[in-house]
């Protein structure tokens, strides 16, 4: 369980800077599991879970949409039959913000959890 865990999600507003340089560095340092992305331009961080079936895909997918619902933050996530892809990044500032960092660390609890 990685520390960034343990925060609280922020209001994120447009204005918000974009997580970059020793900052981003360090973040992606706690997060082995996560690759950073740039995708139409915009920095993401994304990592691919393996399961047994769809089925318990679908039930990991459900339970990553319950956390962004509750935190009002959503990744991109594509469930396939063994597998789930889940991509973080802030749509207001096209960019990362430690909320992103933060979420995919609680993804992380969730899939170790099982
Ligand atoms: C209106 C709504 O709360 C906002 O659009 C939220 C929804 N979920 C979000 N999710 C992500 N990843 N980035 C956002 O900027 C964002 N904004």
């Amino acid at each position: 369980m990685s520390e960034l865990s343990e925060f609280s999600c922020e209001a994120c507003r447009s204005d918000a800077p974009r997580v970059t340089g020793d900052e981003l560095e360090q973040l992606l340092s706690e997060l082995p599991d996560w690759e950073l992305e740039v995708i139409d331009n915009v920095r993401q961080i994304t990592r691919t879970y393996t399961f047994s079936n769809f089925r318990t895909a679908m039930q990991f997918s459900n339970a990553i949409a319950d956390l962004a619902e509750s935190e009002g933050h959503h990744p991109a996530i594509l469930t396939e039959w063994g597998k789930v892809t889940l991509s973080w990044w802030t749509h207001k500032i096209m960019g990362l913000h430690k909320n992103d960092f933060i979420l995919a660390a609680r993804s992380d609890d969730i899939y170790e959890k099982g």
